[in-house]
């Protein structure tokens, strides 16, 4: 069963960018429930940007954003871009995965029931239900990525929001994440944005793309963006850089 609500995430005639400075301009579009939206484009175009506005950390230069007639996002668990340090995290996993409920504590100061059981689900989701008591920086990457999913999960009603989630990982771990994130959009009902690189997986595993640039270049599904002239290009670029 579905544990989503209705998500619809509107932007209308959106700029992004910081203060003064416009990075992208003119970009509309809507975000259904259960969508799997890839977000790709060169270096430096504002995909980071784009979900830090997604995420109401900045606000919009110019243009309105929709949350299902709400103003501001809820029910969004995020997954970061990973650095050196985060990898070496001291904590046990448990820990790191129950933090995702730290948003939905209010002036509670201890975890309560409901918040650990959704720490365990959100472990046996991902496959880390054994790893509970393991320090974080003595997995491996495919493993630490898990944690930091199952954290996001914990926080996740509507939306999980991923950046650039497998960088640094070898290809047997980035199938398996890409499989284990996938599922999560498919049986569970979970609306995905994951902004990537890897363009071989973004056109293999979401249902929209968003191809980013001043102005965006493409925004619909991903069978029209194989077929478009901007599509191809950029794969056909993709496969020459490999
Ligand atoms: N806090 C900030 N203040 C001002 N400008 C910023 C800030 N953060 C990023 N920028 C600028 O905004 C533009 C878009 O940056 P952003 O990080 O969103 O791009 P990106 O597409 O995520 O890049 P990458 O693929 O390299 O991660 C860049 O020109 C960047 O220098």
């Amino acid at each position: 069963m579905s544990r989503t609500q209705m998500l619809q995430i509107q932007f209308n005639d959106v700029a992004l960018g910081y203060e003064k400075k416009r990075v992208v301009e003119g970009l509309s579009l809507t975000i259904h429930s259960g969508d799997y939206l890839g977000v790709i484009g060169e270096n430096g175009v504002g995909k980071s940007t784009f979900i830090k506005t997604l995420l109401g950390l900045i606000p919009p230069v110019s243009g309105q954003i929709q949350w299902g007639g709400r103003r501001c996002p809820s029910g969004v668990g995020y997954l970061p871009q990973m650095t050196a340090a985060s990898r070496n995290f001291p904590a046990v996993v448990k820990e790191i995965v129950l933090s995702g409920r730290l948003g939905h504590m209010g002036y509670r100061p201890f975890y309560s029931g409901k918040d650990r059981q959704l720490a365990q689900n959100a472990m046996e989701q991902v496959g880390i239900a054994g790893l509970e008591k393991q320090p974080f920086g003595r997995l491996s990457g495919g493993q630490q990525q898990r944690v930091l999913l199952a954290r996001a999960l914990c926080a996740a009603s509507d939306l999980l929001v991923l950046d650039e989630p497998v960088s640094g990982l070898d290809s047997e771990s980035r199938g398996a994440f890409y499989t284990l994130v996938k599922q999560l959009n498919t049986t569970l009902g979970l609306s995905i944005i994951m902004v990537s690189h890897d363009i071989t997986a973004v056109v293999q595993q979401t249902t929209h793309i968003l191809h980013l640039d001043r102005f965006p270049r493409f925004y619909g599904s991903r069978e029209d963006y194989v077929k478009s002239p901007v599509g191809q290009a950029y794969l056909a670029a993709s496969k020459r850089a490999v």
